[in-house]
């Protein structure tokens, strides 16, 4: 089984969410350009939440307060691309963070206001993510 992979739904704010931080993605080449939740492989060993944590720092250069998990129904885990599975939680900026900004991983790192999201060009294999994400930051 491929190593799972850890991502954040970043809102503009937990308690009143209207913003998602997408992000596109540099590389491998057939996925350039197209979005994600930004986020990674766990490590040997890694906590799911700590590697949540290394993988923002090193892509994005920020700090998360992490919140709820957004989990598919039946299970804690979504199925994506190479037959990996990955697990989403929903994150805000914390307080003593640098703003993230796009690095390596990422062409792009912008603030889409939740209602537009659906319009991007995600990886198919997040689109039904995204939409939970939605749902769950507009209940
Ligand atoms: N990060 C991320 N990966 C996703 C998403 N949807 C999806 O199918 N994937 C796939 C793409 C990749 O095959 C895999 C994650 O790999 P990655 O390249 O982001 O992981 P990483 O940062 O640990 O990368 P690396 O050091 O191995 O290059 O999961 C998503 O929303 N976010």
């Amino acid at each position: 089984m491929p190593r799972p992979v850890v991502a954040a739904a970043i809102v503009d704010s937990l308690s009143d969410p209207t913003m998602l931080l997408a992000c596109s993605r540099a590389y491998p080449q057939e996925l350039r350009g197209q979005f994600e939740l930004p986020g990674g492989k766990i490590e040997e060993g890694e906590d799911p939440t700590a590697a949540l944590t290394r993988e923002i720092a090193e892509e994005l250069g920020a700090r998360l307060t992490i919140g709820e998990r957004v989990c598919p129904e039946g299970g804690q885990w979504w199925p994506i691309l190479g037959g990996r599975v990955m697990g989403v939680w929903l994150a805000e900026v914390a307080s003593n963070s640098q703003e993230p900004r796009a690095g390596a991983s990422h062409l792009e790192a912008k603030w889409v206001p939740l209602a537009d999201l659906a319009a991007l060009p995600w990886i198919a294999a997040d689109l039904p993510i995204v939409e939970a994400v939605v749902t769950r930051a507009t209940r």
